[in-house]
């Protein structure tokens, strides 16, 4: 769905991502590790188009990412961004609501109301729909970003296979809501089987549960993409992060 061509990112003389070139499949859990620094985020930002490639090139489906109009990516395609910093005293349902921006002219439509509520039904939320976003805890500001994504890309697009990008949206969760928030992405991908997600975490068990294809980073450059059982072995885990791990510790929860 997402094809990376030797794409590469330059600042200055530094090189932060590194002739990479992958390709994500429709439908599927992609997951993107590495040691920090290595360079995922910065990937993340140039899938989104947030940065343009130095050189090389990023394609949805067949067509050059650079040629899709702002507005119509929008339509088929949300981000969760790391650090995402609110000022205004918003209400939680007003947050979830700006993920339907795109896709309504002046004001929100029954369609886009009741998708907000669904949204916010499925990640936990209606009890804090009144609340002011600025006083949540940071795992419950994550909740509302993740409502905020879904409700974006709830429904299919008429332009292209949907596609969620998430930088660390683990961050700030409690382990039941980390495994929970990657179940609810899982069962959504059931029902809406042309939606497309890539991530970048760090939790290795997280990725061997739920990823269906990994990536691993390592020093600007892309270490290893496959199968997440045959790219998370203890080999190359200890070549990426220099720590052992017990390979079949994490294949059990597969
Ligand atoms: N604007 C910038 N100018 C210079 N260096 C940068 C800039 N943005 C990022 N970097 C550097 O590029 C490298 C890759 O950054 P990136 O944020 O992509 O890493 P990451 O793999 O996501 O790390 P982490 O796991 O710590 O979030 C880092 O060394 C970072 O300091």
């Amino acid at each position: 769905m997402l094809t990376l061509k030797n794409i590469s990112y330059q600042i200055k003389d530094k090189t932060l991502v590194e002739d990479v070139s992958a390709n994500f499949q429709e439908g599927k859990i992609n997951l993107i590790l590495g040691p920090n620094g290595a360079g995922k985020s910065t990937l993340i930002k140039l899938m989104s188009g947030e940065l343009k490639p130095s050189s090389g090139q990023v394609f949805v489906e067949d067509e050059p990412l650079v040629q899709i109009p702002l507005a119509q990516q929008a339509k088929f395609r949300a981000v969760l961004s790391q650090n995402l910093e609110l000022s205004f005293p918003l209400k939680v349902h007003e947050v979830v609501m700006m993920g339907r921006y795109p896709h309504f002219e002046s004001k929100p439509q029954e369609v886009d109301k009741a998708i907000c509520d669904q949204a916010m039904d499925r990640f936990d939320l209606q009890q804090m729909a009144h609340r002011n976003y600025l006083t949540l805890s940071g795992g419950e500001k994550q909740r509302v970003q993740f409502a905020r994504v879904f409700a974006q890309i709830w429904q299919a697009s008429a332009l292209k296979p949907r596609l969620l990008l998430l930088d660390e949206p683990l961050t700030f969760l409690d382990i039941y809501y980390q495994y929970e928030l990657m179940q609810q992405i899982k069962d959504f991908m059931k029902s809406n089987p042309d939606l497309t997600v890539i991530g970048v975490i760090h939790d290795l068990n997280i990725a061997a549960h739920f990823a269906e294809h990994t990536f691993l980073m390592k020093a600007s450059q892309l270490f290893k993409q496959g199968i997440t059982a045959k790219v998370l072995t203890e080999e190359n885990i200890y070549e990426v992060f220099k720590v052992r791990v017990k390979d079949r510790f994490m294949m059990d929860k597969l």
